[in-house]
């Protein structure tokens, strides 16, 4: 007999001094950790998290990544969407249910509260009786993340300052947490980091390398997720290939690669098999894919019994592909298939496509933002779901943002007119309708660049129907929709100069999130808000109300003096 578990954390949230790379610097830490606790359960478990705010002078909210929140909104954890901002000293209670096994993880969703180190890993396993589709004898868990030297203050002010002060590229990738940064595992045979790592000297220390003690002849489980904040990743084991799996929570038709590509917002399982003899120690190499490379690989040991742990590798690490190879990515990216497929039987009626143009633009002369159709996304000082449950009028833009963007607009070229809108406004679902988004990349500000956005979408999984190079056409690219077996995800790539084809169903009572996971890019303005079915919804917890219209207006008393 099944039976669903309650699982209880308490946490507290506050800045840490920690040396994730070797350098000591100020993180925002769970519990005296970084990275944060994680978090295992069962599918259909209920996750009750206690979070409060030891930050002595800002707010902190978080975001349970690719957890969907059915009926519970208000626990997804995004400052201005779905909550107020938990104050200092004050307490907010997530509470919600994980329906779904797969990797998920959770992170800050406030300013850039995840750059600064607020994020962990959150494990669903298939519930008891049930099983996964493939087997395998252990599992090894790797939480990869980008990591700055500036503290993250310093990056807001310089990307919302004129002139702009763009943050660059990160200082260290990290694994679980650790990287190394001033040296490298593998000495020179890498760039960056010209000494090499004293391994040996460096247990106990925070940055030691991650370990993986595995044993020939078995079959493991590798669970990969990414938080970075800016950096696309690729990863790859020496000597080991990888099958895929699962890909952000949903089972993915197996493939075997040497390498595997991971954008921020992402999670994949992979299986390997381990040697058939006793053997020495691999690399496990994360390097950085898509934007030129100013970061060193981070690096992990695969430690094969009975070899000491921080032992070298005698084989070289595997080289992360060329940073532009995006015919190489695209082959990638392009192979996730579901395992089964899913969308025969709905969702094959559409009754909404938005199509969205993502440009960089200049608001008021000289700053530097992102826009959707040539909006930037603001957020408001009142959380939408409770000013939209409630009825609150003017808490936020209330017209309609545009469905689609002028045929006439060159995607190849920098825009013509750069210039675009900031506003609060939402796109207003009808429930249970099916939507199509297309995802449209262009050209940059500065000629011939065209970057990597991954998109992530709160609440929901979306089919991934289609990727195209250049501009949509829907006369040619809807009747090559993969209608048969688009995979799921909940963070999809959209590759330079192309576009991306979602589909999902707004079957969720809520207001949610969709936007570019790269964290600058989303405090530049890079997303869009979506509600659905807010009159199906109960009552919003006041501890998330409290700010704004709904602190003044909802909860109104009237004080006499004495
Ligand atoms: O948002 C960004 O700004 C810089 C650059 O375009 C301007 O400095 C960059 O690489 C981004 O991704």
């Amino acid at each position: 007999i099944w039976k669903r578990k309650t699982h209880h954390f308490n946490w507290e949230i506050g800045y840490v001094f920690w040396s994730p790379d070797c350098q000591q610097n100020m993180m925002i830490g769970i519990n005296g950790q970084f990275p944060g606790p994680t978090i295992r359960a069962k599918a259909g478990d209920i996750i009750v998290v206690e979070v409060k705010n030891t930050l002595p002078t800002e707010g902190v909210v978080i975001h349970w990544h690719g957890i969907r929140q059915y009926g519970t909104p208000w626990s997804d954890g995004t400052a201005s969407i779905s909550q107020c901002p938990i104050n200092p000293e004050e307490t907010y209670v997530y509470r919600y249910t994980v329906d779904k096994p797969g990797t998920y993880f959770y992170h800050g969703h406030f300013g850039m509260q995840r750059s600064a180190g607020l994020y962990g890993s959150l494990i669903v396993d298939v519930a008891d009786g049930e099983k996964e589709p493939f087997n395998y004898d252990g599992e090894l868990n790797l939480l990869l993340s980008d990591w700055y030297h500036e503290n993250v203050f310093s990056q807001m002010t310089g990307l919302s300052s004129s002139p702009f002060r763009w943050i660059g590229e990160p200082q260290s990738i990290l694994i679980n947490g650790r990287g190394q940064y001033g040296c490298s595992l593998a000495g020179g045979i890498q760039n960056g980091g010209s000494r090499k790592c004293d391994v040996a000297n460096m247990t106990g220390t925070q940055c030691r390398p991650v370990m993986f003690l595995v044993e020939p002849k078995k079959t493991y489980r590798i669970r990969i997720a990414s938080t970075t904040s800016l950096a696309s990743l690729n990863m790859a084991i020496g000597e080991h290939k990888m099958t895929v799996v699962e890909a952000d929570g949903n089972y993915v038709k197996p493939f075997r690669v040497t390498d595997l590509d991971i954008y921020s917002g992402e999670s994949y399982s992979v299986l390997i098999a381990t040697r058939k003899k006793r053997s020495s120690n691999f690399w496990i190499n994360v390097g950085v894919r898509g934007r030129k490379p100013a970061t060193p690989p981070a690096m992990a040991i695969l430690n094969y019994k009975p070899s000491l742990d921080y032992k070298l590798p005698k084989s070289r690490p595997p080289v992360t592909p060329q940073w532009n190879d995006f015919a190489r990515s695209k082959s990638f990216t392009y192979k996730l298939r579901a395992r089964r497929g899913t969308l025969k039987n709905h969702a094959l009626t559409v009754n909404r496509r938005i199509e969205l143009l993502n440009t960089q633009n200049k608001m008021n002369g000289n700053y530097l933002k992102w826009a959707i159709n040539n909006v930037s996304l603001v957020l408001p000082p009142t959380p939408y779901l409770g000013a939209l449950k409630y009825g609150l009028k003017g808490t936020f833009d209330a017209d309609s943002p545009p469905e689609t963007f002028p045929k006439s607009y060159n995607v190849m070229a920098p825009a013509q007119n750069p210039n675009t809108t900031q506003s609060s406004n939402i796109y207003v679902l009808e429930f249970n309708r099916t939507v199509d988004v297309i995802l449209q990349n262009a050209n940059a500000l500065a000629e011939n660049v065209s970057e990597v956005h991954p998109w992530h979408l709160h609440g929901h999984d979306f089919w991934v129907l289609g990727y195209g190079d250049g501009k949509f056409r829907k006369e040619k690219d809807i009747p090559r929709f993969n209608l048969k077996n688009p995979p799921l995800k909940n963070t999809v790539v959209v590759f330079p100069y192309g576009w991306t084809a979602i589909r999902f169903i707004a079957d969720n009572p809520g207001v949610w999130a969709f936007h570019c996971h790269i964290e600058p890019h989303l405090h530049m303005g890079m997303g869009v808000v979506v509600s659905e079915g807010i009159d199906l919804l109960g009552d919003v917890p006041k501890e998330a109300l409290a700010c704004g219209k709904t602190g003044t207006e909802l909860m109104n008393t009237t004080f006499t003096s004495p």
